[in-house]
Parts: structure tokens; sequence; C-alpha cells
């Protein structure tokens, strides 16, 4: 019948999938997500006082941790879970229990296509993470798993089967995540640019990935997606999803594991204080010149097929040619060291290998 989409549903995976939101505030901004999350279990990690009571709209079926409960559930090794800082976050990903994980600030809200559409931000990761990624070879139409799109002439046969996607990265209309020096500079811009497109980050390309509106396959990179040592004691902020990113993308592409970014977009609604954000990142800004080169650069040994083993290496030469950098960094790749024994203490079902993105039964 003309018109009658022949496209599958997407599955809702309400069931699979974990809403991860770190916190500081009451979670008013789940009334205008209410359609598309009331169906999932959110896991909402609780920023600085823990007595602060947070409130959570009713008819959402939630877990919520506070610093309390990371200290009591982690004891010593509560030490590599950020505080007072977004990064925080990622407890969430380390305490649940299902495959995948989407993440999302309290301040980013339902936006709109350009029909005018409320954009039903979890299906589209989803779809994204469903479908096979193509890092090896460029198709210039985006998308190819996309209906209406293809494989262009061209694109190696060889090549269209693709490979399983880790991460799907959204964006943001309104308030892009700009750098403090770049929110100073244009205070008043405003994202309203919707490019309708996904697209596989190449294999050897890093990104800056935002943790804002991001969502993955934790059984096949959640050990890697440590949002690193920011916040209260820490000489910078705002580079956790940063440095996630970076050491994801490494292990991914080592891995054979996909990384999108594109649809979906949220509106992201608040300005967070440039100058607040200035203190948090500078050091990062000149720091992160010599950061890039060194990921760049990365390389894992081919026995090195776990996403643990891969994690522990790289801390190994973050701790071996970033310690010279700042000792910030023997502290952060400890960390990240602890980070993969909590996730192992936590997740008993053990280290499982990843051959060409498949992971071994
Ligand atoms: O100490 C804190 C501060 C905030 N949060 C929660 O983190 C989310 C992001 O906070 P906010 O929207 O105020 O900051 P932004 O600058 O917009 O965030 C971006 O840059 C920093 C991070 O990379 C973040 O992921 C980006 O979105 C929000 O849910 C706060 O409640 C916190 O947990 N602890
Ligand atoms: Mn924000």
């Amino acid at each position: 019948m003309a018109g009658v989409s022949k496209v599958a549903p997407t599955p809702l995976l309400k069931d699979e999938l974990d809403i991860v939101i770190p916190t500081i505030r009451n979670l008013d901004f789940l009334e205008m997500w209410r359609p598309f999350f009331e169906q999932y279990h959110l896991i909402i990690v609780q920023d600085g006082d823990p007595s602060k009571v947070i409130k959570v709209p009713e008819g959402f079926d939630y877990e919520l941790y506070n610093r309390n409960d990371i200290n009591r559930i982690l004891g010593p090794k509560a030490s590599c879970i950020s505080f007072k800082d977004s990064a925080c976050r990622c407890f969430g990903y380390m305490v649940s229990k299902k495959k995948y994980i989407f993440t999302i600030d309290d301040d980013c809200f339902v936006a709109k296509d350009p029909s005018g559409k409320d954009i039903n931000a979890l299906e589209q990761h989803i779809k994204n993470l469903l479908t096979p990624s193509t890092p090896f070879f460029f198709n210039t139409l985006y998308d190819p798993y996309r209906e209406g799109a293809d494989f262009v002439r061209g694109y190696p046969f060889s090549l269209r089967e693709g490979i399983p996607t880790a991460v799907s990265h959204g964006l943001w209309l309104n308030i892009p995540d700009y750098d403090a020096p770049t929110q100073l500079v244009k205070p008043l811009e405003r994202n309203t640019r919707f490019v309708d497109a996904v697209l596989t980050i190449p294999k050897g390309t890093l990104f800056p990935m935002c943790g804002m509106n991001l969502a993955f396959n934790r059984e096949l990179i959640g050990p890697a997606m440590y949002f690193g040592l920011m916040g209260d004691g820490q000489p910078i902020g705002r580079y956790d999803d940063m440095w996630a990113g970076w050491c994801m993308k490494v292990i991914c592409d080592h891995l054979g594991l996909g990384v999108k970014t594109g649809l979906p977009y949220i509106w992201h609604s608040k300005a967070s204080n440039p100058f607040v954000n200035l203190k948090k990142e500078y050091k990062g800004i000149y720091w992160q010149e010599e950061l890039i080169p060194f990921f760049q650069s990365a390389t894992l040994p081919k026995d090195c097929t776990t996403v643990q083993s891969c994690y522990i290496e790289l801390s190994k030469q973050v701790k071996a040619k970033l310690g010279k950098v700042d000792d910030y960094f023997l502290k952060l790749a400890d960390a990240m060291v602890t980070w993969v024994e909590a996730w192992d203490e936590l997740n008993p079902s053990g280290e499982k290998s990843v051959e060409n993105g498949v992971v071994a039964k």
C-alpha cells in the first residue's frame, strides 16, 4: 500500500536499557520526557550534598545513589568516582545490569525536528546502536542503514556488513556544548541548525565526546566509559567525557567497534557559567595539545582482546607518557585501574573477548 512504511518499528529495549542521570537538582525535567522515558528504569546519581532530597516526579521507576551510597558500595574504590562534577554519572554505568545505557543531563529537554515533531532521542539512539557502523570506508550518503539511504556506488561490497556499534553520540539544539573561551566570545550564539544525519566516526579519528546526550552498548564498551577524575580536589573539570571519549575511541578502533555521531538532538536549555567553566577547563585547554597526540599515536597489543585489558594497558601508557605533562595524570592512571577493578567487582560476569567487534560467548 503506498505510503505504508515497510520499516520494522524500533525495539523499545525497555528491559535492556537504563537511563543514567547525574544531578544536583529536582528532576522536574522528566515531565517533558515522560512519554519517552516512563517505561524505562532510571539510575539517578545524586552529586553534591547527600542530605539534600532530590524530588523525582511520580510514576518513574528509579534507583538513586548519593555520595554516601557510592562510598558504602565501593569502599576505598569510591576514590575513582568524581565528586561535585557530572563525571559522577559513570557510577550509574557501573551499577547498571542492563545491556544499554542512555545518559542525559537534567537541563536537556525534548527538541523538535524541522516539521515540529517532538524528537524521541532515546528511540534514535537505539536505532543508532542496533545498526552497524562503517568506520573503514566513508559512505558519502551518510548512514547507509537508514530508511531511504544506502551504500553509494564504489563502496566495497566486502565492507557493507559494517561492524557493531558501541556508542551513539547525540547533539544539542539551543545551547551548544562550547568550551568556556568560545562561550565568552559568543555568549548569545545558539545552535538552530538541525542536520538530519548520522555519521560513523572513521577509524583512527578522535572526537570530542559530550556526555549530555549519549548512549552506548554497556556489554561492548562499558568498562572503557570511565568519566575521568574531575571536580572536588581535582585540577580540572569538564574534561570527564572528553577523556572517556578518547580512551573509548582508541579501544573501539582496536577491537573493531563503531562510534556514531549526529541524530538525535536534544534541547539544551541552560548555559553554565562561562567564568566558572573557564576555571574548570583552562588546564585542559593546553594539556589537550599533548593529550591528543598521545591518543592519536596510542596502540594496543594484539593480546589485549577484552575492554578491561585494553583499558589497563592504556592506563599504563598514560602513566608512562603523560605523567610528565602533570602529576594529575599519574593519579588519573591509578584511578583508571581502580575503576576497572570496581567495575569487575560489581560485574563479576568476567571479561569477555571482543574479536572484530564480536563479543565471545
Ligand atoms: O557538580 C555538579 C554539577 C552538575 N551536575 C549535573 O551534571 C549535568 C550537567 O550540568 P550542567 O548542565 O549544569 O553543566 P553543563 O556545562 O551544561 O554540562 C556540560 O559540561 C559539563 C559536562 O561535560 C556535562 O556532561 C555537559 O553536559 C546536570 O545534570 C547537572 O545536574 C552534577 O552532577 N554535579
Ligand atoms: Mn547543561
